[in-house]
Parts: C-alpha cells; sequence; structure tokens
C-alpha cells in the first residue's frame, strides 16, 4: 500500500480536516501550528512509517519531529521565564512594601547606623582609627536602641499592665526586634513574640493621636506544643513574625496556640448576605462586644447599611469606601468573626490579598468543615478567644498567576489570586475534552485529558477535590492536592505534591477548546491555547481559630459533616477464630 496522499483525517491521525500533509509547501507554517504537540507529530511518524515508503515523506516527517521538539522547548522555556519574572516581580513587590513601611517608622537610621558599624569593623586599621569617633557614637546608638527593643519584647517583665504601657511607649515601640539575638534569648522556648505593635500611619494633631491609640493592633505571641526542647530551629523556619503579621516561612504540622500579649481592640465582622438569622446575630453580636469588651467594630458596608436602617444606635460601627482601604484592613483589625458557612469564610480569605488576621468563624451554614463554633455560644466563645490563648490552625493557601501567551512583555502578568481551598481549570461550556499539559518545577508531569484539574490546599481536600476522588488531608499538613476531574483514563490516580513546588498548567497550543480557571469556585477565567497558570504556596496562611485544635476540629467535621466511614458495628455473636 503507498500512501501518495495523506490528507485524509484517518492517515494523519488528525481530526483536522483542514489540515493537508499532501501538500507540504503548500503554507508549511499554517500547518505547523497543528503540530506543536510533540505526541501529535509522534503519532503522525508511526502512520507513515507503516505505510510509508516514500523516501521524501519520511524525511518531511523528520524534519518536522525536528520543528515540533524546537517549538516544545521554546514554549517551555517561554513559560518557565515567565515563571520566574512573575516571582521575582512578586519578591519585588513584597521588598519594596516592606522597605517603604521601614521608612515609615524610621527604621532605615537605624539600619544605615548598624550597617556603618558592620562595615567599619571590616575596614582596615587606619580607617578604624578615622572612623574611631563616630563608630563610639553609632555604638552607643546602637545599644541604646537594642536596649529599648529588649525591653519591648520582654513584655511580661516590662509590661505589667501592657495597656498602660502602651500609651507610654507607643514612640518606643517601632522598631523590628527580630534581629536581636537577645530577643529570642529571652522568649520562652516554644515563643514567637509578636514585637511591635501596629498603629496607623503618625499623626500630629491630638484627636488623631487619641484615635491612633484606640486603632492600634494587638500585640500576641505564638507559641508552639513540642516535646523537646531543641525547638527553636523548628520555629523559626516555620513561622517569621513581622510587625504583627503572621506569615510561614516553612510548615508546621503542630499545634499552634496564639496568646495575646496586649488586648484586643478591633474586630471585623463578616456576614453571609440574604440572611435574616444572620443579621439578627450580628445586630447582637456588635452590641454585645461595644457595651461588654468596648471594641471598635468594623463591618461591611452593605451590613453598616442594614444596621442603621434597624437604629441610629449603630452609628459607631465603622466601615470602609473602597479597595484601598480594604488593603489596609490587616493592619487594624485583630480579629475577624465570620457568620456564615465556609463560602463566607472563603470571602473573607479572598478580601485580604496579603497578611490575614486570625478568624474565628461561626457557624450558620450547612455542612461547617471550617466554621467550628457555634453561634448560640458566642459570648463564651469570644469572651475566651479575646482572653486567649487561643489555638489556631494555619490553613496555606494557593497563590495562582495567569500568565497569556499574547502578553508582550515577559513580566506582563495579571494579579495574583489568592486561593484557599483550590483553583479549578476545566471545560467550562465547551463539550470537548479538557487537554492540560501539566510540569512541576519544570518536570512534566501527565497531560490531563478529561474534564479538567484541581490544585487544592489541604483545607480545601473536603471540598470539591473530595468530590473528584482526591483524599482527605489534614489542614496543617503542608502539601497540594493534584487531582483530575473525570479523566478518561483508566490509571489517573490523584496526586498530593509537597509544599515547595510549582506548579505550571498550559493549555497546549493544539487544545480543540479553551478551559477555564476558577479560584474558589469563583472568578472564572478563561484560558486560550498556550496560556498558562502558574501556582504555588502563598506566604500568607489564613489562621482561624479552634474549638479545641486542629485535630479534633478536623476529625469532628469530617464525622459531622460527611458521616465518615459511619457502619453499623458487627454484632459479637456469630462465627470466630479458633
Ligand atoms: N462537586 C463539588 O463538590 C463542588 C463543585 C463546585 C464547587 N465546590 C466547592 O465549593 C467551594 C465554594 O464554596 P461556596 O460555599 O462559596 O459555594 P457553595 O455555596 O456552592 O457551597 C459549596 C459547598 O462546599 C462546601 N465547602 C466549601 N469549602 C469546603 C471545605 N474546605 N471543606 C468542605 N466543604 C467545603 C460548603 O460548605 C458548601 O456546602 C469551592 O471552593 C469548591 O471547593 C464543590
Ligand atoms: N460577606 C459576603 N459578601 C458576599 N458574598 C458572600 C459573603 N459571605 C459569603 N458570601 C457568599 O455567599 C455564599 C453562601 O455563603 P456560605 O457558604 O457562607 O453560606 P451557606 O451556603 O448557607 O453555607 P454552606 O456553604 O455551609 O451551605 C457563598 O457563595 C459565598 O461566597
Amino acid at each position: 500500500m503507498a500512501p501518495s496522499k495523506l490528507n485524509s483525517t484517518d492517515s494523519c491521525g488528525n481530526g483536522d480536516a483542514s489540515f493537508s500533509c499532501s501538500q507540504p509547501d503548500n503554507g508549511l507554517n499554517d500547518s505547523l501550528s497543528l503540530f506543536h504537540s510533540e505526541k501529535a507529530v509522534q503519532e503522525l511518524l508511526q502512520q507513515n512509517l507503516i505505510q510509508g515508503t516514500d523516501d521524501h515523506l519520511i524525511e518531511f516527517s523528520e524534519a518536522l519531529r525536528t520543528v515540533a521538539k524546537a517549538l516544545r522547548r521554546a514554549a517551555e522555556g517561554k513559560a518557565s521565564a515567565q515563571a520566574e519574572a512573575a516571582e521575582w516581580k512578586r519578591r519585588y513587590e513584597l521588598e519594596r512594601e516592606r522597605n517603604l513601611r521601614l521608612q515609615r517608622k524610621g527604621y532605615n537610621i537605624c539600619e544605615m547606623l548598624r550597617s556603618w558599624w558592620t562595615q567599619t569593623s571590616l575596614c582596615n586599621a587606619n580607617a578604624l582609627i578615622r572612623l574611631m569617633l563616630p563608630c563610639v557614637v553609632c555604638w552607643e546608638v546602637w545599644k541604646e536602641w537594642n536596649r529599648r527593643v529588649f525591653e519591648e519584647n520582654s513584655p511580661e517583665e516590662h509590661n505589667d499592665d501592657f495597656n498602660e504601657e502602651r500609651t507610654e511607649n507607643s514612640t518606643n515601640q517601632s522598631v523590628l526586634s527580630s534581629h536581636i539575638n537577645k530577643k529570642s534569648e529571652n522568649c520562652c522556648t516554644n515563643e514567637i513574640c509578636s514585637h511591635e505593635i501596629l498603629r496607623d500611619g503618625e499623626t500630629d494633631s491630638d484627636s488623631k493621636m487619641i484615635q491612633n491609640r484606640m486603632m492600634r493592633k494587638a500585640s500576641f505571641k505564638l507559641s508552639w506544643c513540642c516535646k523537646s526542647e531543641n525547638s527553636d530551629q523548628h520555629k523559626h523556619d516555620v513561622v517569621s513574625f513581622e510587625r504583627g503579621n503572621i506569615t510561614t516561612a516553612g510548615r508546621s504540622s503542630r499545634q499552634i496556640s496564639l496568646k495575646w500579649g496586649s488586648n484586643p481592640q478591633t474586630v471585623l465582622i463578616m456576614t453571609k448576605p440574604n440572611s435574616t438569622s444572620v443579621q439578627i446575630l450580628c445586630a447582637d453580636m456588635v452590641r454585645w462586644l461595644k457595651e461588654h469588651k468596648r471594641l471598635n467594630i468594623y463591618v461591611e458596608p452593605r451590613v453598616r447599611g442594614e444596621l442603621l436602617t434597624e437604629s441610629s444606635y449603630f452609628n459607631f460601627v465603622q466601615t470602609w469606601k473602597d479597595d484601598e482601604e480594604i488593603l489596609l484592613l490587616h493592619a487594624k483589625v485583630d480579629i475577624v468573626v465570620t457568620l456564615g458557612g465556609d463560602g463566607t469564610v472563603l470571602w473573607v480569605a479572598s478580601m485580604f490579598k496579603g497578611p490575614v488576621p486570625p478568624i474565628v468563624p461561626f457557624s450558620l451554614g450547612s455542612l461547617g468543615f471550617m466554621t467550628p463554633f457555634y453561634s448560640q455560644h458566642y459570648r463564651d466563645s469570644l469572651d475566651s478567644i479575646l482572653k486567649g490563648p487561643i489555638s489556631i490552625t494555619l490553613r496555606h493557601r494557593l497563590q495562582c498567576h495567569v500568565i497569556r501567551d499574547a502578553a508582550t512583555d515577559e513580566v506582563e502578568t495579571e494579579e495574583p489570586i489568592l486561593v484557599l481551598n483550590e483553583v479549578t481549570i476545566d471545560r467550562g461550556i465547551s463539550s470537548f475534552l479538557t487537554n492540560l499539559e501539566c510540569y512541576c518545577d519544570n518536570s512534566f508531569v501527565t497531560c490531563v485529558q478529561g474534564d479538567g484539574l484541581i490544585l487544592s490546599t489541604t483545607s480545601g481536600s473536603t471540598a470539591y477535590s473530595l468530590a473528584a476522588g482526591g483524599s482527605m488531608v489534614h489542614p496543617q499538613v503542608p502539601g497540594i492536592l493534584f487531582t483530575p476531574i473525570c479523566p478518561h483514563s483508566l490509571s489517573f490516580r490523584p496526586l498530593i505534591l509537597p509544599e515547595h513546588v510549582t506548579i505550571r498548567v498550559q493549555v497546549p497550543f493544539n487544545s480543540r477548546s479553551p478551559a477555564w480557571a476558577s479560584f474558589d469556585g469563583k472568578d472564572r477565567k478563561q484560558l486560550k491555547p498556550g496560556d498558562v497558570l502558574v501556582c504555588s504556596m502563598a506566604p500568607w496562611p489564613v489562621p482561624t481559630a479552634c474549638q479545641v485544635d486542629s485535630t479534633n476540629d478536623f476529625l469532628h467535621s469530617i464525622h459531622e459533616g460527611l458521616h465518615w466511614n459511619l457502619r453499623k458495628t458487627q454484632s459479637f455473636d456469630g462465627p470466630r477464630d479458633q
């Protein structure tokens, strides 16, 4: 059988009738776009080898294979460069934000003196003599700075009444003490202190100063329940603690406990919309927190409107005007209370695009995997939470970047999106099979052919991923779940990947349809052929308060929420091993 023509669907193994193999010089460039998948070319080659005796045809196929390989390598290189560029951009922005904050606090002067001192000590003897005098001055400033920071970081010894102390020492507390070795020596073994009390921007007017004091963020400590004494290294590897914000450097599977160093002063209450019972509870809670706990209260603009419709009494309740103010909320709010279901927790998490204050989730939904607190007992629960200590679950989030193939600039990426549950890439309304090429740290993982793929956090393991056959994972386990949705394959088992990897999902150029990404079930974005979604662990977890502790709450929720492994116990009577 001599295949003189390869222009039918059958002979090319390619369902696209617009492609004609028999006319290689009739628009080779156009045809090449259909060959970006090496697999398609290999299939073509196989067909050719069976049927092909024509030398030219074999030569042509070889050439195509080489071109396809080169194109694939180029696409991979581009995507990985884009991912790297996005990562550097993110780091740069973090660094810039940090420097701006430090500048505002006047930290730079101390830091400059310190680095001057360090450099000076490295200089030669002549330079040392010349610089001796200013160095002595620097040393004195440095010692004084250390002394203040040391005092600031030993609240038990120096701050018997921290409310009083906070007012007196407000100006002294504007330095970062994590650089001070004395700090770790004086902290108890398994604790990290929040060594800075946050305030709004500095201001001259007295009234604003009073307001600033009211708005200061409460300090607190994180501690670990460790058996061994040698946990210092571990704790610093796990959570870094700067300016009252919890950020994870690594992850911990240990129970984390939060102890307030000063009383919380500001609470944000977030509610599920369109629910009368939630509205009634919210009004009651606001009144109680104001009258009995003297707290500043923030709510959403919608909720403030609802409260004011009820009574002008609620005039004291604060809110925000625009998205820019939302971005500053994390620096004002000590705790966030949610009244709703898991969706409300997801909503709050999506509002905080950086650090998240501890969340106390009250259950007013149907399932409530992440909402362990009972609304009927809210006074007792909030009483003990405001006193502390509280067990918290640090729920890791995924950071997702969409990188468009059409982007002209290598660093032209869309804003990153943080998810608490999962990012899903699926076929949307298309009836074609989704085709997704997946890479893990630039190693090829697999090509998903099915309805789609879920990249889930361990908190999200009990949500969509579970429905798609993924394992349930304790939320404190660090990892990323890789769960296919209806894969058209008998052997595609879900994976759990370590937390430090970067996953890249690309819609191949030869995909028959675009794919759709959605983030915690919201914000759908179309991914065209060539577009890439890059996903890695975010540095800002969501700390949620536990009713008992992470493990107890997790097991309680899978038992109560899902009736996990519920079965009647086998009776004692009956056959038995001898
Ligand atoms: N087939 C599915 O199971 C399916 C389909 C779409 C979305 N979802 C999930 O819904 C989430 C969005 O939740 P929503 O409340 O905004 O939408 P929703 O109101 O449609 O509720 C979805 C359900 O998922 C539950 N849920 C959410 N997060 C959970 C978690 N971490 N563990 C266990 N259950 C959880 C909620 O309690 C709710 O019952 C998505 O992140 C996705 O995980 C699931
Ligand atoms: N503050 C909010 N503003 C806007 N939308 C919200 C807010 N809180 C929750 N939502 C949305 O409302 C929907 C329902 O919320 P939630 O899941 O909390 O309640 P539920 O559906 O009654 O509870 P469950 O999910 O347990 O059945 C979710 O899709 C969520 O995204």
